[in-house]
């Protein structure tokens, strides 16, 4: 069965958790290998442990060194909903990550463009939720033109491919022109807690990649990030 992104991000925010996409990143273009020696499973182990609300996983060979057959591996292996990062632009992929387990694709409007919605339609078509990922005010008029329930906000210009740091300014200024009943994610660049602070004030969850894969204590970061759910 899919489990669903979204129920979950208003899961985990009912039980006072702060709702954390963690992404399983084996690397950037900024920092290299990311894995250091630790495997995709070890990292997903440690972040099923910590309540978090979903997994990602960047699929993008060339500067992310992703492949398909690991997300499949990594959606097989949890009860979590898995998202799918990839700079998708075809029906067919949709296709293709609707023959997984995996939850939900994300889709990105620089890259679409007008064919936003028509994508956003087809994930929906297949059962697979979409994210739509949005940088600019234009980019967001974009995504409220869609039917997309998950909105992405990246912090980060992908068209820089995640050369700049990314600052949470960025959902802080284009939060406010998502008038919409979407969820709404802060992605890239939350590397501290007063960044995810700053986040949450306009968003419903973050998604957060190189701050844990390079945390010393991997754990106990994510444990501070997704905060006492009530039970501390
Ligand atoms: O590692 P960070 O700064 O925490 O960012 C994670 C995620 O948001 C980032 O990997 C990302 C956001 N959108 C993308 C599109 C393609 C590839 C990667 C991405």
């Amino acid at each position: 069965m899919r489990k669903s992104l979204y129920k979950m991000i208003k899961l985990r925010k009912q039980e006072q958790f702060n709702a954390v996409i963690a992404e399983i990143k084996v690397h950037s273009p900024k920092h290299g290998d990311l894995l250091r020696g630790r495997s995709v499973l070890d990292i997903l182990r440690t972040y099923e442990k910590c309540d978090v609300a979903g997994i990602s996983y960047i699929t993008e060979k060339k500067h992310f060194r992703g492949s398909f057959e690991t997300f499949r591996e990594i959606c097989r292996n949890t009860d979590l909903p898995v998202l799918r990062k990839d700079f998708v632009t075809s029906v067919d992929e949709v296709e293709r990550t609707a023959e997984t387990e995996g939850s939900a694709l994300l889709l990105i409007a620089r890259i679409l463009g007008d064919r936003t919605a028509e994508l956003v339609d087809s994930c929906h078509d297949h059962g697979v939720e979409a994210l739509v990922e949005v940088h600019s005010p234009y980019d967001a008029d974009i995504a409220l033109e869609t039917s997309a329930r998950l909105i992405g906000i990246n912090n980060r210009d992908i068209s820089r491919l995640e050369l700049d740091d990314g600052g949470v300014e960025v959902t802080e200024r284009i939060a406010p022109l998502l008038k919409t009943p979407a969820l709404k994610v802060s992605e890239s660049g939350i590397s501290t807690l007063d960044h995810l602070t700053r986040a949450l004030r306009h968003a419903d969850a973050v998604l957060v990649g190189t701050a844990f894969m390079l945390a010393d204590d991997m754990e106990r970061r994510v444990r501070e990030f997704v905060g006492g759910g009530g039970h501390a």
